[in-house]
């Protein structure tokens, strides 16, 4: 099966999961597409429910497809929102923002009583770090946030190349304004002391990983798709 139709089924399970009345935290990227199109099949046959997007893009998508929105100023507490995941873990600790939305992505699923990560069964790895981490930093003093950010890392025993995303030659900037810098430090052994080094550096707005968001995954593999929960 080829990775559109892995996405697309794992889309549709996803959105059987949906009940009528909730309030959802509504992801960024191609695999969360997938769930928005399945999703607007089933509030086309009458599933009632209000979105919270984390991108203009999938707010974009949401209402070329006709899936009531809210903001979270609106709706600020959501019964689960469904994302996509560029790596996860066994205990479902998450790399996320390949699609620079991972600002708003964590917001989101901060304010959800359940995350459901969506993605293909190549996303899981046995130890986070293989994708370059996405930091979203202010613009303002970034080559000072770049050299904090490279010392945090070195403290920690991490080293590689810090990059600032662009999109031809213009830095990529978030639907916030920010910038992102992709980190390639290769594995990382402790998550959860990086973040909290990342989260000291006052340049730095957010990083991409998700530690103790996610409540379980659904993993779309050529044998069909396999529910995950944290252990
Ligand atoms: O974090 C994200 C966007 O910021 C995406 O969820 C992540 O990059 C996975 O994307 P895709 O489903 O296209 O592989």
């Amino acid at each position: 099966m080829d990775a559109a139709s892995l996405k697309e089924k794992v889309g549709q399970a996803a959105a059987a999961e949906v009940e009528t009345g909730m309030r959802l935290g509504i992801g960024t990227g191609s695999t969360a597409e997938a769930f928005v199109r399945a999703l607007a099949v089933r509030v086309g046959e009458g599933l009632r429910i209000v979105g919270v997007p984390t991108s203009e893009r999938t707010a974009a998508l949401c209402r070329d497809l006709g899936v009531p929105l809210a903001t979270l100023e609106e709706v600020p507490e959501l019964d689960l929102t469904v994302d996509g995941a560029d790596e996860l873990d066994s205990r479902l600790r998450l790399v996320k923002g390949g699609g620079g939305a991972l600002l708003r992505e964590k917001i989101v699923a901060a304010a959800s009583a359940r995350m459901l990560v969506i993605a293909d069964a190549s996303k899981r790895v046995e130890s986070l770090g293989a994708f370059p981490l996405p930091i979203e930093v202010n613009g303002f003093g970034i080559v000072a946030s770049l050299i904090a950010i490279e010392k945090a890392g070195s403290l920690l025993g991490l080293t590689g190349c810090l990059a600032l995303r662009k999109i031809g030659e213009s830095p990529f900037v978030t639907d916030g304004g920010h910038l992102i810098v992709d980190a390639s430090f290769g594995r990382i052994p402790d998550p959860e002391a990086l973040s909290a080094a990342l989260h000291a550096i006052p340049g730095v707005v957010e990083h991409g990983l998700f530690l103790g968001l996610a409540s379980a995954a659904l993993l779309a593999g050529p044998d069909g798709i396999e529910h995950v929960a944290p252990h």
